[in-house]
């Protein structure tokens, strides 16, 4: 039986890229082609966790995939369902991590066509997907003024 079938969410997994881990100033933000419902909209990178993948590991293909960077993981962005995870609407649930760069230089190569590193003054200037609002008011506290 799959987890679908417990009426369970959909696993996603979501980045909080920043400059620096320990005295983050921006944030990566990243804007959606697909599909058209959500297309235009600026999310946190990241994507589906599939069968049988830890959520770290799943999250770092993700970042190779979209955007051609390795990262460090650093702490869980901590939401309010279990084990830290936000809603995104009813059928799905994203845990997003602190992360910074460790090789390469962020492209939009899949699912996304532009990238905007966001300093906390402008971090409501791009239209975020709804659901990740409460997870940007969240990432607002630590980005430094
Ligand atoms: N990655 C990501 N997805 C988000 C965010 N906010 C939000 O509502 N979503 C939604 C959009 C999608 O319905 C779902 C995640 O799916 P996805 O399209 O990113 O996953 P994926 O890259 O594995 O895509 P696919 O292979 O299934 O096409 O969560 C966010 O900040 N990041």
């Amino acid at each position: 039986m799959t987890s679908s079938e417990h009426g369970a969410r959909r696993e996603v997994v979501g980045a909080a890229i920043v400059d620096d881990l320990g005295r983050p100033s921006v944030l990566l933000s990243a804007r959606r082609t697909e599909p058209s419902a959500l297309a235009g909209g600026w999310e946190f990178p990241g994507g589906k966790v599939d069968p049988g993948e830890q959520h770290a590991e799943a999250l770092r293909r993700e970042l190779r995939e979209e955007l051609g960077v390795e990262v460090e993981l650093g702490d869980l962005l901590v939401g309010p369902l279990d084990r830290g995870g936000w809603p995104l609407g009813d059928d799905f649930v994203i845990w997003v991590w602190w992360a910074a760069v460790t090789d390469g230089e962020p492209q939009p190569l899949e699912d996304h066509d532009a990238l905007r590193w966001l300093a906390r003054e402008d971090l409501y200037a791009v239209p975020w997907l709804p659901a990740d609002l409460p997870i940007v008011r969240a990432a607002e506290e630590r980005l430094r003024a």
